[in-house]
């Protein structure tokens, strides 16, 4: 089992990542000091709670723990207010108090709204990630939570670190291949952020990681999760070097906003964001036209796609929601744009006209 540990100013965390983590969980809650703590609430999901809420919820019975459940339907479209004020009935109605800790047991539309019925439960009780996804190794770090506006992603949200991450990797062994290819869009975005050693070993390794390869895959999670730790643990609440975290999210989150949540799954969409994103930079930072052809070398070697799909998603529509990014200040469209391969910052004041021409580039023949 492998170890990483978020360092913040107000607390600290540990994140596992290894096999049989679940069957093992009542020795880990012990060893983070969890043994007073008896009422649990596991929140899933319609996939994942038949494959694995059974077995977790046995064995934490088992070493004396109070368990309860809720679970949503699977997808991103569960991710809003309704389900969270549903979730909060539940969580009154189990009668946790604010001693009682959330699990949140899926992928990362789960960890984001599970942890945020934590952060707003009661003004915010503790919780617990257990990711399911390859893309949760990025959504189950760093404490983001919330939930989406019809207007834009996670517009609705909060800082809430977890207590625990226990990522069990044998959980990946279902997972349908679209989402298993979806969450490399993550990995890859923190080797094109953070590391050159990373993106060569990914380039090396993307046959076996793409079949799942156990060894490969634990290593590309671990060296993800040591890429968000260390910005998370630098910046938590994104004052500064937290945003490099959003490369590809500007027309990422737009797209899955404009084409409605679940058209495309989030890796998707933060693939397109980055081919579009580095196809920018080459016009604003004058970035080589090399890094392009690499960075999307990369992506196609996962099977991501570069480019989307026009039917109803238009330029106009697409800008306006980039005009509700988080990112924005004063009005202002901001990227995070790449000057080379494993190095990347926020520019703010992109010229809108820049931005036309990039969707341009990416958007795909079909109509
Ligand atoms: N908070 C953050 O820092 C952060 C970071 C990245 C992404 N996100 C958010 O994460 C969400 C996407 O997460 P996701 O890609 O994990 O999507 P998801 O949670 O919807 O999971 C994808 C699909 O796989 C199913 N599934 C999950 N685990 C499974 C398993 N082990 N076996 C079989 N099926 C399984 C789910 O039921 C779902 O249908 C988006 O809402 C995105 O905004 C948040
Ligand atoms: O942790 C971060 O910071 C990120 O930006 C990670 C992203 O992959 C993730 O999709 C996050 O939810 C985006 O955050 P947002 O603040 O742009 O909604
Ligand atoms: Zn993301």
């Amino acid at each position: 089992m492998k170890k990483l540990t978020v360092s913040l100013d107000h607390c600290q965390y540990p994140i596992y990542i290894g096999k049989g983590i679940l069957a093992k969980l009542p020795e880990v809650l012990q060893e983070a000091g969890m043994t007073f703590r008896r009422k649990l609430f596991i929140i899933s999901d319609s996939h994942v709670a038949p494959l694995y809420s059974k077995q977790v919820q046995t064995v934490l019975e088992k070493a004396g723990y109070e368990v309860g459940m809720a679970i949503v339907p699977a997808g991103e479209s569960s991710k809003n207010l309704q389900q969270l004020e549903h979730l909060i009935g539940e969580c009154l109605r189990f009668g946790l108090d604010r001693q009682s800790v959330i699990i949140a047991l899926g992928g990362g539309v789960i960890g984001d709204l599970a942890g945020f019925v934590a952060a707003t439960y009661m003004r915010g009780i503790p919780f617990i990630q257990i990711p399911t996804t390859l893309l949760a190794h990025d959504s189950s770090v760093g404490g983001k939570v919330g939930v989406n506006h019809a207007l834009g992603k996670n517009v609705i949200g909060a800082f809430h670190q977890p207590m625990l991450v226990l990522y069990d990797v044998e959980t990946l062994n279902t997972l349908p291949k679209r989402e298993l290819i979806s969450g490399f869009a993550e990995v890859v975005k923190h080797a094109l952020i953070w590391d050159p050693s990373f993106i060569k070993w990914l380039e090396q390794n993307s046959e076996e990681l793409m079949a799942l390869h156990a060894e490969k895959i634990s290593e590309a999670i671990y060296r993800g999760c040591q890429v968000k730790v260390a910005v998370v643990s630098q910046d938590e609440k994104e004052v500064g070097l937290r945003a490099i975290l959003n490369y590809g999210h500007t027309i990422g989150h737009a797209l899955e906003a404009v084409a409605g949540y679940g058209v495309y799954t989030h890796g998707e969409a933060v693939a397109i964001g980055m081919a579009g994103a580095v196809r920018l930079s080459t016009k604003v930072l004058g970035t080589d036209k090399q890094v392009v052809v690499k960075t999307e070398k990369l992506l196609h070697a996962f099977e991501l796609p570069t480019q989307y799909n026009p039917s109803h998603v238009t330029d106009e529509l697409l800008l306006q929601a980039m005009k509700r990014d988080k990112k924005v200040r004063n009005d202002e469209y901001s990227f995070v744009l790449t000057s080379d391969l494993g190095s990347v910052e926020l520019v703010r004041g992109i010229h809108e006209e820049q931005i036309r021409t990039i969707l341009q580039e990416i958007r795909g023949g079909k109509a």
